[in-house]
């Protein structure tokens, strides 16, 4: 497997080239199509990231975002990951992105499954770039080791899946595995020496090791560009 990975000095060194990598490719995107279209994870990690990517110069208003995961909470609760996408990435001329909301009023991220489905369909497909961030426990997304529905968001042909952490709080809406390793560049972002320690961990030869991690079947699976973004 072809991962290139990138190592910064401090973590704003790597917010600042990953929120040029990313604009760089959406202006590619927009230059070759009219359109670009990407999608970002949530959790602690990306927060000063947005900030550097809503300063690029790119044409906002021809860009589509949505995120890879979302759990299903209100936009207004303190775990929502939109939240953190509307309060760090969408602001200033950022604010123009045509952002795709991945959750809904439906009670459970099952029974508002289709309605996401038909919300990202209309998006610009396959996507230019995934930005994918990684839990403790190797996964990726909402794809959770031990979850009951991993083997069905794993392989489904829909583009996303409902999903009930085993551990972690809130059930969640992800991206399936096939759409993620559809998407024409899939970039991991991680800090700190756990995660790398980890991520070489489940990219490593042993098989009864590695396949626990869904960040490894992901990143066997993706079709396109893979890289690997890392900060202490
Ligand atoms: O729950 C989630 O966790 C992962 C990792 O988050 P972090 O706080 O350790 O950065 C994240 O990639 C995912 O989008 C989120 O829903």
């Amino acid at each position: 497997m072809s991962v290139q990975w990138h190592e910064f000095p401090s973590k704003d060194d790597l917010d600042a080239a990953l929120a040029a990598k990313i604009a760089a490719v959406l202006n590619a995107a927009i230059a070759e199509r009219g359109v670009a279209s990407f999608a970002v994870s949530g959790g602690r990690t990306p927060a000063g990231m947005f900030k550097a990517l809503s300063e690029q110069d790119v044409a906002w208003d021809k860009v589509y975002a949505t995120l890879v995961d979302e759990r299903w909470v209100p936009v207004e609760h303190a775990d929502s990951n939109e939240r953190t996408v509307r309060q760090h990435l969408l602001t200033g001329a950022a604010s123009a992105i045509r952002f795709v909301s991945p959750v809904c009023e439906a009670p459970t991220p099952h029974a508002g499954e289709a309605e996401i489905e038909a919300r990202l369909a209309a998006m610009p497909q396959p996507f230019d770039v995934l930005i994918l961030g990684m839990g403790d426990d190797g996964h990726t997304a909402s794809l959770f080791p031990g979850a009951a529905e991993l083997e069905h968001a794993c392989a489904s042909t829909t583009l996303v899946a409902a999903v009930t952490p085993p551990v972690a709080p809130h059930r969640r809406i992800t991206l399936t595995l096939p759409t993620i390793a559809r998407a024409r560049a899939v970039i991991v972002h991680i800090t700190g020496t756990g995660k790398k320690a980890l991520l070489h961990t489940a990219l490593g030869e042993q098989k009864a090791v590695t396949e626990q991690y869904p960040i490894r079947r992901v990143l066997d699976a993706a079709a396109g560009q893979k890289h690997v973004f890392w900060a202490d």
